[in-house]
């Protein structure tokens, strides 16, 4: 049975436990550093398998030792960021967390696949890489399955269609520089393209860009958690079951769409190893241009890191 920890007990790593619980898809351990906090969502969760009708094993803990021999780690500790705030303006803060969090995976669970969901995305991940001393196809990041989920939920909407039919596909960093790709985008196989004109996909493409900080302004306080959680759990479960899925993920570039040394959102093919191969997609001249924009971004605050 897999051992999959969670780290970090607020809102996604508490819903991802649920979520991974209520599938029953390995024995799982969730810490923070607030005392009680996992402790008691654990026994809750426990609890909830009476009724729910699962027997997976939750411990709730402070101490990384519990952590030891991990199959699978997800980062989701950290601070999220309040209206008008961007996800850099987290930076700070979550660059010193990860990196601590990060050393106690690389001591305890050194044979780790790590998924990290911590805000800066693209940036955290290149320091959980960095401070776990992992093999980069190990560590990779969660994003675009959640900013492909929203954008395919959008279309559902403009259609008046099931969410089931619509397969998409965002990439790029995880920001105000993301990219919807909607020549990649499909209804049950009909073009997206061949259903909607241009300016009412441009509209859905904008609301795609702007979909975490849409909710963000919402809540008052905090950010988006179900459909995170649920965007975690399919990359976990493609890692666990070795189902090779193509999602998108943060993953490290060493040449790919022009890019080196970063991790950036691009679909992969995600197996029992981790990032098993980097799919290349052509895109249109403006896409290249965003990617070249939001990748220099991502290289110039690695630049000015210590890690
Ligand atoms: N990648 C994505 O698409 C995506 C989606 C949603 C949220 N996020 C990010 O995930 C992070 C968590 O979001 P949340 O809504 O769960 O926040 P939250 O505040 O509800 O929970 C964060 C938890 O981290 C814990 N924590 C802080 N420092 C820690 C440490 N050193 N060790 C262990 N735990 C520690 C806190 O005590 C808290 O319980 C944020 O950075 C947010 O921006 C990313
Ligand atoms: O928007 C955020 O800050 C959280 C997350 O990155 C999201 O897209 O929901």
């Amino acid at each position: 049975m897999a051992k999959i920890s969670v780290i970090g007990a607020g809102n996604v790593g508490a819903t991802t436990v649920q979520r991974l619980a209520e599938l029953e898809l390995g024995e799982i351990v969730m810490t923070d550093i607030v005392e009680g906090l996992p402790q008691g969502k654990a026994l809750d969760l426990i609890q909830a398998g009476a009724i729910k009708g699962y027997d997976t094993s939750i411990i709730g803990t402070n101490n990384y030792a519990d952590i030891a021999d991990s199959n699978l780690v997800i980062i989701t500790a950290g601070i999220a960021r309040k209206p008008g705030m961007t996800r850099e303006d987290l930076i700070k803060t979550n660059s010193k967390i990860i990196s601590e969090v990060s050393r106690n995976i690389a001591k305890y669970a050194p044979e780790s696949i790590v998924i990290n969901v911590t805000n800066p995305l693209d940036i955290i991940t290149y320091i959980a890489m960095k401070s776990t001393g992992f093999d980069t196809k190990k560590v990779f990041g969660m994003s675009g399955v959640l900013d492909s989920g929203r954008f395919a939920s959008f279309i559902a909407e403009e259609l008046k269609c099931s969410k089931k039919d619509v397969q998409t596909m965002v990439i790029g960093g995880h920001g105000d520089l993301m990219v919807p790709l909607p020549q990649y985008t499909t209804v049950s196989g009909v073009p997206l393209t061949d259903l909607l004109p241009e300016d009412r996909i441009a509209r859905l493409v904008e609301r795609t860009v702007n979909g975490g900080a849409e909710i963000v302004e919402l809540l008052k306080q905090g950010s988006a958690f179900y459909a995170p959680s649920a965007a975690i759990v399919s990359m976990v479960e493609a890692v666990i079951k070795n189902s090779k899925r193509i999602l998108p993920a943060s993953a490290y570039l060493e040449g790919q769409y022009g890019q080196e040394g970063i991790y950036f959102g691009v679909p992969v093919k995600l197996g029992a190893t981790g990032v098993e191969e980097i799919l290349e997609l052509k895109l249109d001249e403006n896409q290249y241009e965003i990617l070249r924009k939001s990748s220099e971004t991502i290289r110039n605050v690695i630049s000015q890191l210590k890690v």
